[in-house]
């Protein structure tokens, strides 16, 4: 079976197609009992993220419960500064740790973009899911590779843990725009790289998370969003044509249509700050759109669920859409409210 059969790569390839596909950003996590059992005789998140074995099982695991219509790699996006050479840990309950980078000196000491043998396993990872997806699906479920954009990437690179409006990457851009500058092209680089490496293990689609972008002031969103997104789009695309690219900007709102005019682009995600309306009017005619249904709204469950999911529906069902989260699934999400979102989006 082609890789276009299935409906999820036929949407992003601008179709309108009998129902809009489903996946959720964070769909292997911890609100499924069988990733926590997996997780908690795995090691580390880290642990787990290089453990092809296990890391191809947590990523099939809401396939196999859900049926989505596309898998996600089951990775983090700071395995590339990791990989780069940065320390790197998860501290259990707190998030990510890293031993910041804030200038020029300690950025020499990474290592060359072009070295990602730590993320072999990952690449591994990668091949068995498309396999396995295969044997099980046909075809029919996809598989989707990522990385995290590099302002994203660099604000934890640079504060060393999630910062609440990513003040020390702010400060930086202002103070030692020819530090950020190199970080910035150090990861457009690494990033390209793994993106293909992704793609040759089989990823059929990848997409880029940039998480804070709504942290940029407009004067600054050109420079450390748009251009470093949109010049990894164009290297990874101008080397395998065939690949579909989900930008996922999240909190950049109108800007979203900047986006919509690079070529290259297929998909654009849709936080769940954006008016499905003016999505509707705006981004849709350029690029299939993904999202954009609050995670609060799937937590909460029952009419909430439903209105939300209606209203989408509504709104984006005329062009190519992707139904999808405005962001990633919470932990304490119930099983029981994904799956009535599931019966939800495959009824209307
Ligand atoms: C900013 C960011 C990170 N990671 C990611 C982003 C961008 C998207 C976003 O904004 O959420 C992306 C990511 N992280 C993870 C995936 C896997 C694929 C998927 O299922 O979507 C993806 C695509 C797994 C993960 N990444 C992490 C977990 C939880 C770890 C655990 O099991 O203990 C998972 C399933 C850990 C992680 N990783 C990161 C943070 C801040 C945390 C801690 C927060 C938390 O605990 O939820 C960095």
């Amino acid at each position: 079976m082609g890789q276009d059969a299935s409906l999820f790569m036929q949407a992003l390839s601008g179709a309108r197609t009998p129902r809009a596909p489903l996946w959720l950003m964070r769909q292997a996590g911890r609100y499924l009992p069988e990733y926590r059992a997996t997780r908690a005789h795995a090691g580390s998140f880290l642990d787990l993220c290089y453990n092809p074995a296990l890391a191809a099982e947590v990523t099939m695991q809401p396939i196999r419960r859900f049926g989505f219509d596309a898998a996600i790699l089951f990775s983090d996006i700071l395995v590339v500064p990791h990989a780069l050479g940065q320390n790197v840990w998860f501290a259990e309950g707190e998030g990510p740790r890293l031993d910041p980078v804030t200038d020029h000196s300690r950025l020499s000491r990474l290592d060359h973009p072009g070295n990602l043998g730590r993320l072999d396993p990952v690449l591994e990872t990668v091949a068995r899911v498309r396999a396995q997806l295969v044997e099980e699906t046909g075809g029919q479920t996809a598989l989707i590779g990522f990385c995290g954009a590099p302002w994203t990437v660099a604000s934890y690179m640079i504060a060393g843990k999630g910062t609440p409006d990513q003040a020390p990457i702010r400060l930086i851009a202002y103070q030692d725009p020819d530090f950020l500058q190199a970080m910035i092209d150090l990861l457009v680089e690494a990033s390209t790289n793994y993106l293909i490496a992704q793609i040759d293990a089989g990823a059929q689609a990848v997409q880029i998370f940039e998480s804070f972008g709504g942290a940029l002031p407009p004067a600054l969103f050109q420079r450390w969003c748009h251009d470093p997104v949109t010049r990894i789009v164009q290297n990874v695309k101008s080397q395998r044509p065939h690949v579909r690219v989900i930008v996922f900007a999240r909190g950049v709102g109108q800007n979203l249509t900047l986006f919509g005019k690079v070529a290259e682009v297929d998909g654009l995600g849709l936080d769940w700050g954006v008016d499905v309306n003016w999505a509707a009017q705006a981004v849709q005619p350029m690029k299939t759109v993904q999202g954009n249904l609050d995670p609060l709204a799937l937590m909460a469950g029952g009419e909430a669920l439903a209105e939300g999911v209606r209203c989408i529906l509504d709104a984006l069902s005329n062009g190519p859409h992707i139904f999808n989260l405005g962001h990633g699934i919470q932990p304490t999400t119930p099983v029981a409210h994904v799956e009535e979102l599931v019966r939800l989006v495959r009824s209307a």
